[in-house]
């Protein structure tokens, strides 16, 4: 792998569609390399160690390509973020036929009923054969989540899993033992030191893996086969071209029993391709569209933010050469 990033590179910045995760702007960096494109966009409240994972993923994509696919294409959830019941309905009829929804919850300033009649209408949009996950990022206390799960388990007329309802592995595991919602790890993978916690603790039944935050396809396979748990692969909010990481790890892991969380560019207002990696019937097509000169220049962060991201691509470059 080369010292320094691709001499190639892009930098977008796009409004998001709806505020989603505290952001309304998303924004990161396209290389490429010998290889096609990759994407370098960690989350402004990763600091450069962190986010030499995402660059290890951004070079896999650009130097390397990703191990073959063994399935060609990805069913996918429709994302619902903390938004009225209205909009949410709207949102799942229009996601291109999704048969499942992750519906965000514990938003700040949002009470039960709010969560409630979210998951009532995404219910409805959806019939009784659909399925709906939830998402609380690490929001609850042990006790809360025992309370919020029993209620919300009932308002979505059954969940498939609630992902990261609470922060701690031990957490996790205790609320496990006393619900018979299924529970998904994330950030108890993402943003730990020690991922494999989860399974030793027997803290969850399912683990999301991410493919710029964990390193790469290679390394989430990797830590698949460790943890041997099922997978769901989710996206970091990135363009196609991160988007197409994702699917590449999807296609290549041995089993796939559950929709995975890759339909998350129509959040963006603009895409960095011309045919954006979006759902159809469900699923999206393992590819990997390509930018064009015309289309990263209708996402082209303005000389502030790309000095910005040139910054940061050099603090972490640094500390990639550290930890490498
Ligand atoms: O999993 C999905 O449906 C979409 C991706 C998604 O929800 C997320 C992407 C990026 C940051 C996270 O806050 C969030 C998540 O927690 O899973
Ligand atoms: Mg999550």
């Amino acid at each position: 792998m080369p010292a320094a990033p691709p001499a190639v590179r892009a930098t977008y910045a796009v409004p998001l569609r709806t505020r989603f995760r505290g952001i309304t702007v998303r924004e990161g960096v396209l290389l490429r390399g010998e290889a096609g494109w990759g994407e370098f966009s960690p989350f402004w409240d990763y600091d450069a160690a962190e986010s030499a994972a995402w660059l290890r993923a951004g070079l896999e994509a650009a130097d390397e390509g990703w191990p073959d696919p063994v399935r060609t294409s990805i069913p996918v959830n429709v994302t619902v973020p903390a938004v009225g019941p209205e909009q949410a309905h709207r949102i799942v009829t229009a996601s291109g036929g999704c048969a499942t929804a992750k519906v965000k919850v514990a938003e700040p300033g949002q009470s039960l009923a709010d969560e409630q009649a979210r998951l009532e209408a995404v219910r409805d949009a959806l019939g009784p054969d659909g399925h709906i996950r939830i998402d609380a990022n690490a929001a609850w206390d042990l006790d809360t989540a025992l309370d919020r799960l029993t209620q919300l388990d009932r308002a979505a007329g059954g969940l498939e899993y609630a992902e990261q309802p609470c922060p701690s592995v031990d957490d996790l595991a205790a609320l496990r033992r006393r619900t018979h919602v299924p529970i998904a790890a994330d950030e108890s993978v993402r943003r730990a030191e020690d991922p494999q916690a989860v399974r030793r603790a027997e803290a969850a039944d399912i683990v999301v893996l991410k493919v710029q935050p964990l390193g790469g396809v290679r390394a989430c396979l990797r830590l698949a086969e460790e943890v041997a748990l099922p997978v769901v692969v989710s996206s970091a909010l990135e363009t196609s071209v991160g988007i197409a990481a994702g699917l590449a790890l999807a296609a290549a892991l041995p089993n796939l029993p559950y929709a995975c969380g890759l339909a998350t560019v129509h959040l963006l207002e603009r895409d960095a391709v011309a045919d954006p990696l979006l759902p159809d019937g469900g699923a999206i097509e393992v590819r990997r569209p390509a930018p064009t000169t015309e289309t990263l220049a209708a996402v082209n962060a303005d000389d502030g933010v790309t000095a910005r991201w040139d910054d940061r691509l050099t603090d972490v470059t640094a500390s990639l050469a550290v930890i490498r």
